[in-house]
């Protein structure tokens, strides 16, 4: 077997500031910095991030900056009663989805409490004050120190499946996985997002509890420079891996994965809603959300154009489906962008594309309806395996085509689809990626044991029947079309759907490709070869080498770069797919996606 060379920890190296890491060091630093303020009276606070342990963070500080007095943030927050009625309409019932949620931090909180915090705060003369949780800032404002202590979404998830965190403001930690994903991502994350991005202009620290017990800690100018320098150069999100009950073996050995997990399914590789950044100061490395990214400089990192059409939204999604000896996904299909915008709130909807980084001769996938299907025949039938328990004959209904490795299938939201066993998807789509309506799961169990959630009634209203056997070869299979070439390299159009924002471009190369940003934040993936090199035309940024299947982007305001097979891929021919946000005149359709 060829030994793996994938990057897992892709890091973002810093000069010129230091990583404070461990609790003791840390409170020497803050009590340092408390000490020079010539105060009598502190109030530090640390504002938290939902899913950060709370206690972990008082008993790590307390010892070292000895306050008189700690206060939790959540002694202001309403009663958990209150705070389950406020959120209710957007969790709702459906088991899987819910809606938006337009609230502020402020709406979890009672004003009497709130008081009584800020008074016990004022009348306090001397000594540090320490105010932790989320919603401290809104406690003590004028804080004289503001510590925001940040957590990754996909660590937040981990913490649900530990059941060792639970919904803001409530004491939950107990409930489902699905449960506390489903109001997180609807409700909790939107909240905190709001809040955060009013504060992060004044971080006088950022902290980082991601490793429980090895926190780190560094200045908000360290952050402010570190965000900067990765607005000038290529960059890398970290990964993460998942199994799945149709998950595959092939992640295992090329992302060098745990071999004695029972399969991989997803690897997220740009999701920077829920990857994180790994920045190294030295001999630490501090870990914070890609959002902080995107949040803090969406112009330069997305482009104006795209922050005008999204605002401070990362709008493409890279990520790995693995079925190498595993199963076929779930038949599947996506909401049309009207039905996203009523039913979840959500601005823009799940146009997504299946690249075919690899497949086995036998690999297929679902996709479009059978020239002859009888919509009413279909959905009583689905309606019958749901119900009844009777196995669904796809085939009947939706077309089944043979795939290669490099084929390019494009699934525009209300396509039924879904790949088949043994290949291995780079997903290249519109970021959201949870409004999967679930038709059919061939009959099998989740890897709790239970059956998977199946919402036949949102796919009824969205499956688009008239994308049948002719209109999906003509349309969405394999739409390759040269469009450049120079020496030892060409460039071809490979999608997305006409009716996307996305537009897909591979070179295939030998020697040195120039590429540019034109203003707009491009997504790539080293598809072909073991390695290359991105280089700066006026050495702007530092020579960054990429492995195969490594997802990486260019900040928008990045510009001219160019791309050249490297070390072991020399000599043979490389390949990469790169993502852009499509604007006039290649794409027409208006769009404004921008919620801010
Ligand atoms: O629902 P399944 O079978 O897990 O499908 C795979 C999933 O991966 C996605 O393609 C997103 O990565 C979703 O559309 C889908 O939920």
């Amino acid at each position: 077997m060829k030994k793996s060379n994938y990057d897992k920890y892709p890091e973002i190296r810093v000069e010129g500031h230091a990583c404070v890491a461990g609790w003791e060091n840390i409170g020497q630093e803050i009590s340092q910095r408390a000490a020079d303020a010539t105060k009598q009276k502190m109030v530090v606070v640390v504002e938290c991030y939902h899913g950060v342990e709370i206690e972990e963070v008082i008993l790590g500080l307390a010892q070292t900056l000895q306050p008189v007095a700690i206060l939790r943030a959540s002694t202001a927050f309403k009663s958990e009663r209150q705070i389950d009625e406020l959120v209710e309409e957007y969790v709702t019932d459906d088991p899987v989805f819910g809606y938006m949620a337009p609230l502020h931090l402020t709406d979890f909180q009672d004003a009497q409490k709130l008081e009584t915090a800020r008074t016990e705060i004022q009348q306090a003369l001397q000594g540090v004050l320490l105010v932790v949780g989320t919603g401290a800032s809104l406690i003590a404002p004028e804080a004289d120190l503001l510590i925001y202590a940040d957590m990754p979404r996909w660590e937040i998830q981990l913490r649900f499946r530990r059941n060792k965190v639970g919904n803001l403001g409530v004491a939950n930690e107990a409930e489902s996985f699905s449960y506390l994903y489903k109001r997180a991502f609807f409700v909790d994350w939107r909240v905190c997002d709001r809040h955060k991005k009013t504060l992060m202009a004044k971080w006088d620290y950022v902290l980082d509890t991601t490793q429980p017990d090895v926190p780190k800690l560094i200045t908000g100018a360290a952050l402010h420079d570190a965000l900067q320098h990765t607005l000038t150069r290529p960059f890398r999100v970290v990964p993460f891996f998942d199994p799945g009950p149709w998950g595959g073996q092939w992640l295992k050995d090329v992302c060098d994965l745990d071999r004695s997990e029972q399969n991989f399914a997803w690897g997220f590789d740009c999701v920077p809603e829920e990857n994180s950044l790994l920045y190294r100061f030295g001999e630490n490395v501090l870990e914070i959300p890609s959002l902080d990214l995107v949040f803090s400089h969406p112009k330069e990192l997305l482009g104006e154009e795209v922050f005008e059409a999204f605002g401070d939204e990362f709008p493409i999604r890279f990520d790995f489906l693995d079925t190498m000896e595993g199963g076929n996904l779930s038949l599947q299909v996506h909401p049309l962008t009207e039905y996203i915008q009523e039913k979840f709130g959500m601005p823009y909807t799940q146009d997504e594309s299946y690249y075919m980084l690899d497949a086995k001769d036998d690999a297929f996938v679902y996709l479009g309806m059978k020239e002859d299907v009888v919509p009413e025949r279909m959905i009583h039938e689905l309606e019958a395996a749901q119900t009844q328990g009777q196995y669904f004959e796809a085939e009947n209904h939706v077309e089944k085509w043979p795939i290669k490795k490099h084929d390019h299938v494009l699934i525009p939201a209300g396509t039924v689809h879904c790949s088949g066993a043994n290949s291995v998807v780079l997903e290249i789509s519109a970021t959201p990626y949870i409004f999967t309506f679930k038709l059919w799961d061939w009959g099998r169990m989740g890897l709790d044991g239970k059956p998977r959630p199946i919402s036949l009634e949102h796919g009824k209203n969205v499956i688009q029947w008239d994308r049948t056997t002719q209109w999906t070869q003509e349309n969405i299979l394999n739409k390759v079309e040269p469009v450049g070439q120079g020496d030892g390299w060409r460039e071809e159009r490979t999608g997305l759907h006409e009716g996307s924002f996305i537009e897909t471009r591979r070179h295939w190369f030998t020697k040195e490709v120039p590429h540019h940003t034109q203003g707009i934040v491009n997504v790539l993936n080293l598809i072909e070869g073991t390695e290359a090199i991105v280089e700066s035309p006026t050495q702007a940024f530092e020579p960054f080498i990429i492995h195969y299947a490594e997802t990486f982007i260019v900040p928008a305001s990045v510009g001219a770069y160019s791309i050249r097979p490297h070390g072991e891929g020399m000599g043979k021919e490389c390949a990469t797919l790169k993502a852009y946000v499509r604007t006039p005149p290649d794409f027409n359709a208006k769009y404004s996606f921008n919620q801010n």
